[in-house]
């Protein structure tokens, strides 16, 4: 690969990879630095930079040169919305050839680990993003629209301004997709980017990063670090960015959301449902995609379908047994369940016997994978369906923990009888986190009143209706939160990388202008 000196198919414990940071121009190693463990066996095959604080200083120095408008704006530097169109175009190109697509898809597999079928389509929606962004579409993108003024010479601009110096902070889960996309659209809309990706997988945006120079991308605009989670929290708060796109857990979010005093825009946890409506048939496609939504990527989506809530229809029908059979395909062999990075099978286990306590029991799988070198700090599990009765769901003291999200192959399965909609409205109601839904059902009438009656930010609805899939083409983000963020569309990027400026022209005094009369209270008169 012309643009990288990093090969993914032959990196290993033997042949470790040293990984640098992005700052001042220049790729640059830190003073020390913390090994990165292939998950599939434990090999210490990355040596990521530690960076401390005091290396931080250069950093924030740089993000901090920035000026609150921005590398460029409609009045400053414009001809860079054409810099950044020729840029994508040309990633676009790269993308396209068959060897570049594979080193990302790879890249991917290596440091969280999926099957070359999840890690293509992650490629595949970044590049459908760039190909959306080529030629003049960046400078679309920042349109602005005029409202006429009261008289001649006078009209209001409502602009799409950038902030300035701003951070995005990404997740280990998608660790091309969900980074790119955010970056992109903070250098789309003017601001100058500093990007903290997840120790495990921060590797990729390194590389991607380099392709992004190849293809003419100015040095200034954006860099990198490597770091832990902790630093990066005390460069935030040292740094104070005009914003910060976060997307992780909802913890971490609202530690963050203190210390930059709400000037985030959160991608948070998702504990994410699907009710299968009073119409059961179909069951066939509804097994295969609910096994897809609970268990691809071993459930670490933070779409995937975390609670399934299943009308008494489905009794009568093969159901179960069809999802079950799909989630039995899977093996760690091709990678369908991969190593579970934030939790160990102890994890996983304990908060199954949990549910089980409360009156819950096991419709299948329930038990860790043995036998491989999945280091013991990740979890090996298998896809797991715990069914827990609805009025024990609802109970105080057993809510909490029935929608607990866990970041791995699990899922709570909940039925209810003809009648009882509200109480999973209820449910759903009392979740703290909005972010995907499906409602899987024809009937209009009770699709239409499930929708009234809840909030997620991405809800699918229909027969078809899936939680997880986030392409490029349609807003993916949380609602019922004013920090919510979006990712991926024309509408997310300008909500989230950009705010309103309204630039009112008044150019023309006219001759012989006088002094207007005051207005009088005519009661006074
Ligand atoms: N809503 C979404 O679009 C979306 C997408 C992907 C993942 N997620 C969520 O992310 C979580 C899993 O990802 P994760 O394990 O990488 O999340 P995480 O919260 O542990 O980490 C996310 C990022 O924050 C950094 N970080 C951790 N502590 C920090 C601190 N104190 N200050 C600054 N940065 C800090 C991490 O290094 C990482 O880069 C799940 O909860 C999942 O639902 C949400």
């Amino acid at each position: 690969m012309q643009f990288t000196d990093f090969d993914p198919d032959t990196v290993c414990g033997a042949k470790p990879y040293h990984m640098t940071n992005f700052v001042s121009g220049e790729w640059k190693r830190s003073e020390k630095c913390i090994d990165v463990v292939d998950p599939t066996n434990g090999e210490a095959f990355l040596k990521m930079p530690n960076t401390t604080m005091e290396e931080a200083e250069e950093f924030i120095t740089n993000l901090n040169s920035c000026p609150k408008s921005g590398l460029h704006n409609m009045y400053k530097n414009p001809e860079k919305y054409n810099m950044w169109g020729e840029i994508t175009s040309k990633l676009a190109v790269e993308l396209d050839k068959p060897e570049v697509f594979r080193f990302f898809a790879r890249c991917i597999q290596r440091v969280a680990p999926k099957d070359y079928d999840q890690a293509m389509k992650e490629v595949m929606v970044t590049r459908a993003f760039i190909r959306n962004f080529c030629a003049d579409q960046v400078r679309f993108l920042a349109r602005s629209f005029n409202v006429s003024g009261d008289y001649m010479g006078q009209v209001s601009t409502g602009t799409r301004w950038p902030y300035g110096p701003v951070m995005v902070i990404a997740p280990f889960n998608f660790p091309l997709e969900i980074p790119v996309l955010q970056i992109m659209g903070a250098l789309y809309m003017g601001n100058k980017v500093l990007l903290k990706c997840a120790s495990m997988t921060s590797l990729i945006m390194q590389e991607w990063i380099k392709l992004m120079h190849y293809c003419g991308a100015p040095k200034n605009a954006i860099e990198m670090i490597h770091c832990s989670g902790c630093t990066m929290g005390a460069i935030v708060e040292k740094a104070q960015p005009r914003m910060l796109q976060f997307t992780g857990s909802s913890g971490v979010a609202e530690e963050l959301s203190r210390i930059t005093n709400g000037k985030i825009k959160i991608e948070d946890a998702g504990f994410d449902w699907k009710i299968l409506g009073p119409d059961a048939d179909d069951v066939e496609y509804k097994a295969w995609c609910a096994d897809n939504d609970a268990y691809a990527f071993g459930g670490q989506k933070c779409s995937a379908q975390s609670i399934l809530f299943m009308h008494e229809a489905y009794d009568k029908t093969d159901f179960l047994a069809r999802f079950e059979h799909y989630a039995g395909t899977r093996s760690f062999e091709e990678l369908s369940i991969p190593p579970v990075l934030s939790h160990t099978s102890a994890d996983i286990k304990a908060h199954q016997d949990k549910l089980v306590a409360m009156g819950g029991k096991v419709v299948f799988g329930g038990k860790a994978v043995d036998g491989t070198a999945v280091p013991a700090k990740y979890g090996l599990y298998q896809p797991t369906l715990v069914e827990v009765p609805l009025e024990q769901a609802l109970k105080p003291e057993n809510f909490p923990v029935v929608t607990t999200e866990i970041f791995g192959p699990f899922c709570v399965l909940i039925r209810y009888k003809e009648g009882e909609i509200d109480k999973v409205i209820e449910m759903t109601e009392r979740m703290n986190a909005h972010l995907t839904a499906a409602v899987v059902s024809n009937d209009i009438n009770f699709v239409q009143y499930v929708l009234g009656h809840t909030v997620n930010g991405t809800t699918y609805a229909g027969a078809r209706a899936r939680t997880t899939g986030a392409p490029q083409n349609h807003w993916f983000g949380p609602a019922g939160d004013p920090r919510g963020a979006g990712i991926g569309t024309v509408e997310a990027i300008r909500l989230v990388w950009s705010c309103h400026r309204e630039i009112i022209s008044d150019f023309n005094i006219p001759k012989g202008w006088s002094v207007p009369a005051r207005a009088v209270d005519p009661a006074k008169k």
